[in-house]
């Protein structure tokens, strides 16, 4: 499993460095992307000591101008929603390949998962299984895109997980094992960062050590 570490908050930036070493995919977050546009994507790859970068486009019209965008600026990965038209995906998927990079399918809208296999023209090397913040925000305590990764991954997709997961969910989400395992908010909030990511990077290798480090952790 990889883990994509997500920055959602431009105050959260400082977070990068001190946990850049146990991560594996750093993610612009959508609301730093929309703030500080492409230069987020330089600056986080400045900091991502050579890993690759996501911008979480969830693109969902003007495919190939927004893989233009992002590819160009050095992502290496972008997001286009799944409810986005079959032309999307084809045309963010073409200019991906142009420059060897990825795009996650984003079910975050989608009330129906996909029934079938390549249900995706173009290009989908991953399927993101994603809780919606605001659901969560609202006191739902959703676990349905953690139960869905086995029947995605039974169709063939390759599923990144994302939305909530933390200490709380984190054992169900290392049986789960989807490829990807997205976390902004468990690691960026965190009292201390570096131990939860570390805790985190353990559980996911089958490895756990103890109890997840609490808020009041020394730093
Ligand atoms: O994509 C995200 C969300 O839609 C807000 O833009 C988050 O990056 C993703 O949900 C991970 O964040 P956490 O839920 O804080 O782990």
């Amino acid at each position: 499993m990889l883990l994509q570490l997500a920055i959602d908050d431009p105050a959260h930036l400082g977070v990068v460095p001190e946990v850049i070493d146990l991560v594996d995919i750093v993610e612009v977050g959508t609301p730093v992307l929309k703030r500080f546009g492409l230069a987020s994507i330089t600056t986080l790859r400045e900091r991502s000591g050579g890993r690759p970068v996501l911008a979480d486009t969830k693109t969902v019209d003007g495919g190939a101008k927004e893989a233009e965008m992002v590819f160009g600026a050095g992502a290496s990965l972008m997001t286009v929603l799944s409810c986005a038209s079959p032309a999307t995906h084809a045309a963010a998927g073409r200019v991906a390949r142009e420059y060897g990079a990825h795009v996650v399918v984003d079910t975050i809208a989608d009330r129906r998962l996909p029934r079938r296999p390549g249900r995706f023209p173009g290009h989908c090397d991953y399927l993101a299984l994603h809780s919606p913040t605001d659901r969560r925000l609202d006191g739902e305590d959703d676990t349905r895109h953690i139960d869905a990764v086995a029947s995605m991954r039974a169709l063939g997709y390759r599923v990144s997980l994302a939305g909530g997961i933390g200490p709380a969910n984190l054992a169900a989400v290392a049986e789960a094992a989807p490829e990807i395992v997205v976390v902004g908010g468990a690691i960026t909030r965190a009292e201390n960062p570096r131990r939860t990511a570390e805790w985190i990077v353990s559980t996911l290798n089958g490895h756990t050590r103890g109890r997840p480090p609490s808020r009041n952790s020394p730093k």
